[in-house]
């Protein structure tokens, strides 16, 4: 059975870093990641920094590196990172837009290739995490779904067409919901309310709302009509967001856009 015995991250910025902040809280030894990021300030304690692919490649023990630069940057990093990865090597790459093919084209070397696509709450372990894989053996799969899950909820998707359409909502989603939370306290604000107090309740409440959600049977649609009490306040603000089904067509609209950046970045877009 092939382990993940140490994985080379490759870029650990925003998303990277949450990554790995998120494995080393869920218990996994340092010693089993290494990083390759030219000009990152430091790794956390226990984790090899390396500043090129020739360092990378001289310590050369990793089994599989995960892709954390951007995916505009892939046609110009890859021909540096063949050594890397190649000789049983597993590509997970987090680069969004980028198909299996592209690559398996870009690292013909690898032994599999493997997208995923996390977001940034891997950092506290609560992230869904989506994957979908070319090569892997079925026990490599029930390890590489382990080591994922950790960051929060890990799933396979059979259907690379829908990667995109997944990585909007997920891995985009929790950009959408900070704008919804600013935008309420915007609000909150604007009718009167101090922001700090706006803010604080915000958040407290959405943190509510989302672990309840969460935990019931039915669904967030029959959640809401439970909120509103007949007769009550929170209908009138329903109505508001339900006409001519407004919120309903702006999502649509906000995730066919994410959506279809992926293609564009996909087709090469800068
Ligand atoms: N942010 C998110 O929520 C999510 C991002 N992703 C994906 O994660 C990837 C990274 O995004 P994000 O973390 O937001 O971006 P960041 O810019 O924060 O991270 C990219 C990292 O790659 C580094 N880098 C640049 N050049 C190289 C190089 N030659 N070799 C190695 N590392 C390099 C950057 O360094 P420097 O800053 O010095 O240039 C930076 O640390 C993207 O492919 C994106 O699609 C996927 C899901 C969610
Ligand atoms: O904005 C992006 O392209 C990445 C992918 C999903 C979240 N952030």
């Amino acid at each position: 059975m092939v382990e993940i015995k140490k994985l080379l991250i490759i870029g650990c910025g925003n998303m990277g870093g949450a990554m790995l902040a998120g494995w080393l809280a869920a218990g996994y030894d340092p010693a089993r990641f290494a990083v390759l990021d030219p000009a990152l300030g430091d790794a956390p304690e226990g984790v090899a920094l390396y500043r090129s692919p020739e360092e990378a490649e001289t310590a050369g023990d990793h089994d599989a590196v995960l892709l954390g630069f951007k995916p505009q940057q892939l046609g110009a990093l890859a021909p540096g990172l063949q050594s890397l990865t190649s000789e049983g090597v597993v590509v997970y790459s987090l680069l969004a837009g980028l198909t299996l093919a592209q690559l398996e084209t870009a690292f013909p070397g690898a032994r599999a290739h493997v997208r995923v696509m996390p977001n940034l709450a891997s950092r506290i372990n609560k992230s869904p995490i989506i994957l979908l894989e070319k090569g892997l053996q079925p026990p490599e799969r029930s390890i590489a779904y382990e080591f994922f899950d950790s960051l929060g909820t890990a799933l396979w998707l059979d259907d690379e067409g829908q990667f995109d359409l997944v990585t909007a909502l997920a891995g985009s989603g929790p950009g959408f919901v900070y704008r919804f939370i600013d935008a309420l306290v915007g609000a909150a604000v604007e009718l009167g309310l101090v922001r700090e107090q706006a803010e604080a309740l915000a958040l407290s409440m959405v943190e509510g709302a989302s672990a309840l959600a969460a935990g019931e049977t039915i669904s967030p649609g029959e959640l809401a009509e439970r909120v509103a009490s007949p007769g009550g306040m929170t209908r009138e603000g329903l109505n508001v967001l339900d006409k001519d089904e407004a919120l309903h067509k702006l999502l649509v609209e906000t995730l066919q856009a994410t959506a279809e950046r992926g293609a564009q970045l996909s087709a090469g877009s800068d």
